[in-house]
């Protein structure tokens, strides 16, 4: 199978090259894995033209495997511009070493263990090189499930819609705030830390939108977390009349998954993605809306304000492996575990959804696609669906 190493020279801690060629370079050799082409990204958007470029040269288009050294971002940009290709594609097999900033997939496929922080130089290298030698072990692979977001138009503005392909991310409200603030700090705080930063930033602010959550076809109902019995039920709005769920809001909090339970190492946003993984190809959403917190009478400026710690402590269970999913208000409104009270975390499995922002809101018209951030329209609306490409198509990755 052709082989290409594509490394991203600038992304997290700008480490991959050195690392490409002191680890994985040499593991490759040592196990007769030919690189047939070793590249650089020379610039944003680079990814995708390069394997375009190779699959052009080589006559042997079965499938094709890459090496990616990079983020999230950078796997990304391949997908999107893969996806944009009239003619057909062949399937691709990554293998993916973490060399970004959050690491999103490799770390949801590969979790961290719990003491990596006290890791030696040479087990944090070999945790690196996980994929690589999956690659040249055992070849177990797995498919990526995409989420494909169509932006749209008021139908007025006659335009096309544009459509951004996702295999970590899709998010409006705080989390597409906190990337969309985060990349402006991006060459003063390399690490995670610009993401703490911004979210900050943006912590007082609530997303006036209205959303739609479609069920998958397999399942025909949108389902819920109940923490009561630690699994997915279907949601109680969600009948065989209507399937469709509908959501007002404000929300703080709107994020859909896919492939990946985690954002960052140690940040589980949605959990069960991989320990109770979907039967078929689902968006995992975590959605927070204040006014179901029983002491938030009305949003208000003060409400926002005085909301802000409860904000971060539902944000700190995803730090504390995930515990989010299980917290309620109790009668006044604190949060705690246990009881019978209204859920804190809406954790929902579905086949996709629909955000429309109300056009007075401006922040609540940001996208986030695996990071990179999207405006839709005024009176515009953003549809989500999680899809899995066909057996010889599509992604795979070897984990
Ligand atoms: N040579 C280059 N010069 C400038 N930018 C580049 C170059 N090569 C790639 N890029 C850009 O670097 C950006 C960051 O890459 P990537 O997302 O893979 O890493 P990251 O943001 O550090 O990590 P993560 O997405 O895991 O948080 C991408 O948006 C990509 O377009």
């Amino acid at each position: 199978m052709p082989l290409i190493t594509i490394y991203n020279p600038v992304c997290g801690d700008r480490s991959a090259q050195r690392f490409v060629e002191q680890h994985v370079l040499p593991l490759l050799a040592e196990h007769g894995k030919t690189v047939n082409t070793l590249a650089p990204t020379q610039h944003a958007g680079h990814a995708g033209p390069l394997l375009v470029d190779f699959l052009e040269s080589t006559t042997d288009t079965g499938s094709i495997t890459v090496v990616l050294a990079s983020g999230d971002g950078t796997l990304h940009e391949i997908i999107n511009h893969l996806s944009l290709q009239t003619r057909t594609m062949p399937r691709f097999h990554f293998v993916l070493v973490p060399s970004g900033t959050a690491n999103a997939l490799y770390s949801s496929v590969f979790p961290p263990p719990a003491d990596s922080e006290s890791a030696s130089d040479d087990e944090k290298v070999e945790y690196k090189l996980q994929s690589v030698r999956s690659f040249i072990n055992s070849g177990h692979t797995i498919p990526l499930t995409l989420a494909i977001a169509t932006l749209s138009a008021p139908p007025s503005a006659k335009t096309r819609p544009q459509v951004a392909v996702s295999s970590v991310v899709v998010s409006a409200a705080l989390h597409a705030s906190i990337l969309h603030d985060s990349e402006a700090l991006r060459e003063e705080f390399p690490g995670i830390e610009r993401f703490k930063i911004a979210a900050q930033k943006n912590s007082t602010k609530w997303y006036t939108s209205y959303v739609k959550l479609l069920p998958a076809p397999g399942a025909g109902r949108v389902q819920i977390y109940d923490p009561s019995v630690k699994a997915f039920v279907t949601h109680p709005d969600s009948d065989g009349d209507d399937p469709i769920v509908d959501l007002d809001g404000p929300f703080a909090y709107f994020l859909s998954t896919v492939n990946v339970d985690r954002l960052e190492p140690k940040f589980r946003i949605t959990p069960l993605s991989r320990a109770l993984p979907p039967d078929e190809a689902s968006c995992e959403v975590v959605i927070v809306r204040p006014l179901r917190d029983p002491s938030v009478e009305w949003d208000t400026k003060e409400a926002r304000e005085s909301w802000v710690s409860k904000l971060w402590q539902i944000m700190g269970g995803a730090y504390q492996d995930g515990v989010h999913i299980d917290l309620r208000y109790d009668e006044k409104g604190k949060i705690v575990t246990g009881g019978e009270g209204p859920l804190v975390v809406e954790y929902v499995r579905c086949g996709g959804w629909e955000w429309i922002p109300d056009d007075i809101d401006e922040s609540a018209h940001l996208l986030c696609s695996d990071g990179a951030i999207s405006q839709i329209e005024k009176g515009g609306r953003a549809v989500c669906l999680a899809a899995t490409p066909k057996e010889d198509a599509g992604f795979v990755v070897y984990v």
